[in-house]
């Protein structure tokens, strides 16, 4: 038999065998210990696992980090591009304080990421809130804290937007304590990265009821409320800038935002007549914990993804604030059915046929013109 031990194989066989006996050495202990030890060891285990994974898809070159799991921080975020310098986020608050004053704002997966922002900025400029997904302890945890910060208060509700049901529940307690809402935020979603054949019915099914049905039944319960009340509002859907090329590996969540928009923006021509508008951003990479750990688990994308985007560095969850922010207020009531694209130039950068021509040096392109112009006349 022929063992072909490298270094780098051997270290990982090592890693991978210290990560036994660690867990192993818990089940010896208490029954206490024994959990918390088997914890640690999976975590080594899933850390080695990491390593082959990452070295497998990109080996390292000598003297690369070499980071092993996202979300135990053990992989190191990837670097901006030199150019990002030019273009630094300003994540002050854009408009005018009090642009929300008397307002009520309903953000959906308010108590996370994107949302928790968009809660931040509206509440800062004078909104009151109401948060909503299934997490009751994180919505009150993000509550309490907007509130204290900005003095506005925060209502959690614990709402699965899957369920029509507990949407109309959820819509029933919010206008108990605060009335209709006159901006609306759809931003609650779920993803995961997934060979299509891998896919079962259920794992289709959960992130379209999220993405689109949820959408939908939010969307259309706050619509007719506000119809039978005669109240004017903005809508804003999040999508993400596949929902207009489509894109492998996330094909129910591509499938689901593309259905949003199309809903959006059918809505946005039916129920001007009601004062009732609606508008779309479409997000590139931004890191947040929820996105992140389903998409890009092992961190081996990031450093690709950031190279594509000619800004040269990913999105910030405050500039997704700004531009919300603007077009749900009154600045913005001449915009409905706009799709709004903020991603630092990423889509169109994969989308041009010749764009991989920025890796090409002086040198090669000096040589490429004189191929072009020894053309001339044949
Ligand atoms: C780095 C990239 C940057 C660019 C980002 C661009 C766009 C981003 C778009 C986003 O939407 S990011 C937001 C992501 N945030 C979330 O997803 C938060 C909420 N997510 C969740 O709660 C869960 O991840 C989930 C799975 C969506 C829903 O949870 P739950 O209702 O508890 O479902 P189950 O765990 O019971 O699973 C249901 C069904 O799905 C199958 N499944 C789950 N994970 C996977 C997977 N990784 N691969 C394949 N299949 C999966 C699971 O097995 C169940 O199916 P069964 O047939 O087994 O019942
Ligand atoms: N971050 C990024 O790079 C990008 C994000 N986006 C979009 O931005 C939005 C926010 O994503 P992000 O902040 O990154 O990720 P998060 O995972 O932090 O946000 C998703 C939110 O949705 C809520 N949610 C999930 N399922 C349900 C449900 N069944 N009912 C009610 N709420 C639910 C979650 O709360 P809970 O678990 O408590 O239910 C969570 O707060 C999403 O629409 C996403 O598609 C688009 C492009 C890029």
């Amino acid at each position: 038999m022929n063992f072909d031990l490298s270094h780098e194989k051997l270290f990982t066989y090592l890693l991978i065998l210290c990560s036994i006996i660690i867990s192993f050495g818990g089940v010896v202990r208490t029954h206490k210990t024994t959990y918390r030890a088997c914890a640690v060891g999976r975590l080594n285990m899933a850390a080695a696992a990491a390593v082959v994974f990452r070295r497998n898809l990109f080996p390292l070159k000598l003297g690369q980090k070499a980071c092993a799991l996202h979300s135990s921080c053990a992989l190191r975020d990837a670097d901006p591009l030199p150019q990002a310098s030019f273009f630094p986020p300003n994540d002050a608050t854009m408009l005018p304080p009090g642009s929300f004053s008397d307002k009520v704002a309903f953000v959906t997966g308010g108590g996370t990421g994107l949302g928790r922002a968009m809660t931040q900025g509206l509440s800062q400029l004078g909104a009151t809130c109401v948060i909503a997904s299934r997490k009751l302890e994180v919505l009150q945890k993000t509550a309490e804290e907007i509130t204290a910060q900005t003095g506005n208060k925060v209502f959690p509700v614990a709402c699965d937007v899957r369920d029509p049901a507990a949407v109309a529940q959820c819509l029933d307690q919010m206008e108990k304590l605060t009335g209709l809402p006159d901006v609306v935020i759809n931003n609650a979603a779920g993803n995961f990265v997934s060979p299509s054949e891998k896919l079962s019915p259920n794992g289709w099914k959960t992130i379209v009821d999220i993405v689109l049905n949820g959408t939908a039944f939010v969307t259309l319960e706050l619509g007719k409320r506000l119809i039978r009340q005669d109240k004017g509002a903005s809508f804003l859907a999040i999508t993400t800038i596949y929902a207009e090329s489509g894109s492998g590996f996330v094909v129910p969540s591509a499938s689901a935002k593309a259905g949003v928009e199309a809903l959006y923006k059918s809505l946005a021509a039916e129920w001007g007549r009601y004062g009732l508008r609606f508008n779309i951003i479409q997000p590139g990479p931004i890191r947040t914990k929820g996105a992140f750990s389903r998409l890009d688990p092992t961190g081996a994308f990031e450093k690709s993804m950031i190279g594509r985007i000619p800004v040269g560095r990913l999105g910030t969850p405050n500039e997704i604030k700004n531009l919300a922010l603007y077009m749900s207020s009154h600045y913005a009531t001449w915009m409905s059915g706009a799709v709004v694209r903020l991603d630092g130039g990423e889509y169109v950068s994969m989308a041009g046929e010749f764009n991989d021509l920025r890796k090409v040096s002086k040198q090669q392109w000096d040589l490429i013109e004189a191929m072009i112009r020894q053309t001339k006349g044949s």
